[in-house]
């Protein structure tokens, strides 16, 4: 269904470039079907060679968007509404707009657009470049269940989906959203643990960052409780013990849990 679709995507920065990208490496699309536009066309033609043979790079916002089947908006939440009002009279019924700016409102995006334009607003993070994504997406008021379909095949390709009433979508911006900044922290300081204990920092990378993908994995695949997980590998009177201890030392728990929720309060600060 979603191979015969024609996408165009407004801004080639990381994010535009981590779903074009990872649609065409899953298959989902195709490169030509794919229209890129960037008010910096140099990252707009950098991105197309990226994501294959055929990708388009469009002169104007217009031009890319006109006759589509598919909108991505990609570019940061402070520029949404000067998008979709440039394009009031470009984007028609027919066509599905996706927005994935944190904290821009459907209502807010819908005042831009045409009466019964439909518009579904997601969230998704940057593993989506490698098939490995976390989407949510909440419907606008012209969004019927065959656009839901859509938004789904579309995220579903590069990673988890699921929909959400929209008043969350700041929290799912402040779990998944934000959330690989935050893993990323973590892999960074496992492998200077690593480093500081003696191994090569490529040796420690490797071992921190695969051990956070196997855990991870654990959690999706098994079932079971994390802290399930977790009393698995604690021995009594062992090193895990003494890690983990050390971690509550350092008030890992509650830095995370205010994490999310700076995350998810600097969202809703953005509408
Ligand atoms: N980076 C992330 O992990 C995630 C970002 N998002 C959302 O995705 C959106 C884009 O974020 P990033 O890709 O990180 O930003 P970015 O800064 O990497 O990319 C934005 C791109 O938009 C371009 N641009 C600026 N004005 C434009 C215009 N008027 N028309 C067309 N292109 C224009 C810029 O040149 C830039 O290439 C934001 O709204 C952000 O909230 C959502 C989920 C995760
Ligand atoms: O930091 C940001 O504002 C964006 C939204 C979610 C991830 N990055």
């Amino acid at each position: 269904m979603l191979r015969e679709k024609t996408l165009a995507v407004i801004g080639s920065g990381m994010m535009g470039g981590a779903l074009a990208c990872g649609l065409t490496q899953a298959g989902a699309m195709l490169p030509e079907n794919i229209t890129l536009f960037d008010t910096d066309q140099e990252k707009a033609s950098q991105l197309a060679a990226k994501v294959g043979a055929g990708a388009r790079v469009s002169d104007s916002v217009t031009n890319a968007v006109a006759g589509v089947d598919l909108i991505l908006l990609a570019v940061k939440p402070a520029v949404v509404s000067q998008v979709l009002n440039s394009l009031t009279q470009t984007i028609q019924p027919n066509q599905l707009v996706l927005s994935i700016a944190a904290g821009i409102r459907l209502d807010t995006m819908e005042m831009h657009v045409a009466a019964g334009v439909p518009i579904v607003r997601a969230m998704p993070n940057t593993p989506c470049l490698v098939g490995e994504g976390a989407t949510a997406v909440c419907l606008g008021t012209n969004a019927t269940q065959d656009h839901l379909k859509i938004a789904l095949s579309l995220f579903s390709a590069v990673g988890l989906t699921v929909e959400v009433t929209e008043r969350l979508m700041d929290a799912v911006t402040g779990v998944s959203g934000s959330g690989p900044a935050y893993v990323y922290l973590m892999i960074e300081a496992l492998t200077d643990g690593g480093v500081k204990a003696g191994l090569t920092r490529a040796t420690a990378r490797a071992l921190a960052a695969q051990t956070v993908m196997g855990s991870a994995k654990m959690v999706l695949e098994t079932g079971e409780h994390p802290m399930q997980l977790k009393d698995n590998v604690t021995t009594p009177g062992g090193t895990t013990i003494a890690g983990v201890a050390a971690l509550e030392r350092g008030g890992f728990r509650i830095a995370v849990i205010d994490a999310v929720e700076a995350a998810a309060k600097r969202a809703g600060e953005l509408s």
